[in-house]
């Protein structure tokens, strides 16, 4: 049984498939924090953007076996002219919870490239075609290679300088949204501040909360 929070089609905001038309797919729960405020304060991840608490969202659900879920996906993609590659993304919540090959199968089988957005903290099945990796704090870190390494910035415990090393195609810093913790600081000047004295990095802005969509 797949639990999902919500599915809609937009486009990519983050990371190096920013402004690819993508079907997204938000599996409930996390492995970092519950998803409660009252929590969030003593959560191994304490600045989460997102609410994955449950299965009422837009087209979310509860879905029993990988082909009804990758149906349900497949219906997201519109019917439009050109010959661009569907794509789902996998996010959540922390999606290596419950992504498995029956599903990654069925999505290929429908002619979809698979990503993925993960904390890193389980490992990931074969077959995802780009893979995400965004450390967390002190959480540890199973995953070390994938496509892009997406450091949410800045973090006291989880520096860019510890994961320079490992087997990722590209390097990005993601300013925090300070929003959802109430805080109102500038994150983005340092990030960029890093970026020209760290030229291995590279800037990933949320363009999705720019252009005002999901
Ligand atoms: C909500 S998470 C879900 C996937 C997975 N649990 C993870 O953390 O990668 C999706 C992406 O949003 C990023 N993110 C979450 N909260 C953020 C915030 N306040 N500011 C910037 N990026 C954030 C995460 O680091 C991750 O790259
Ligand atoms: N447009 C858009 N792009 C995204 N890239 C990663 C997201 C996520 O929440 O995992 C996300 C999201 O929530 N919306
Ligand atoms: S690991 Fe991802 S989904 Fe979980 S609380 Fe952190 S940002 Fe949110
Ligand atoms: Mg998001």
């Amino acid at each position: 049984m797949y639990q999902v929070k919500e599915a809609f089609y937009s486009l990519q905001g983050e990371g190096g498939q920013a402004g690819r038309a993508s079907v997204f797919c938000r599996f409930s729960g996390c492995n970092l924090w519950s998803g409660r405020e009252e929590d969030r304060a003593r959560a191994m991840c304490r600045f989460c953007d997102t609410d994955f608490v449950g299965t009422d969202g837009q087209n979310g659900g509860r879905f029993a076996s990988a082909s009804a879920l990758a149906d349900h996906l497949a219906t997201l993609w519109p019917d439009a002219p050109g010959t661009a590659t569907p794509q789902v993304i996998f996010t959540g919540g922390e999606p290596l919870l419950q992504l498995d090959n029956p599903l990654i199968t069925a999505m290929h089988a429908r002619n979809f490239d698979v990503a993925v957005e993960t904390n890193g903290t389980l490992p990931a099945p074969p077959g995802i075609d780009w893979l995400c990796v965004s450390p967390k704090g002190t959480a540890p870190l199973v995953q070390t290679s994938g496509d892009e390494l997406k450091l949410v910035y800045p973090q006291a415990e989880a520096l860019p300088e510890q994961f320079v090393d490992l087997g990722f195609r590209h390097f990005f810093l993601q300013p925090m949204d300070t929003a959802p913790r109430g805080d109102d600081g500038d994150t983005l000047a340092e990030t960029v501040a890093y970026c020209l004295a760290n030229p291995q990095w590279r800037l990933s802005l949320q363009t999705h909360k720019i252009a005002g969509i999901d």
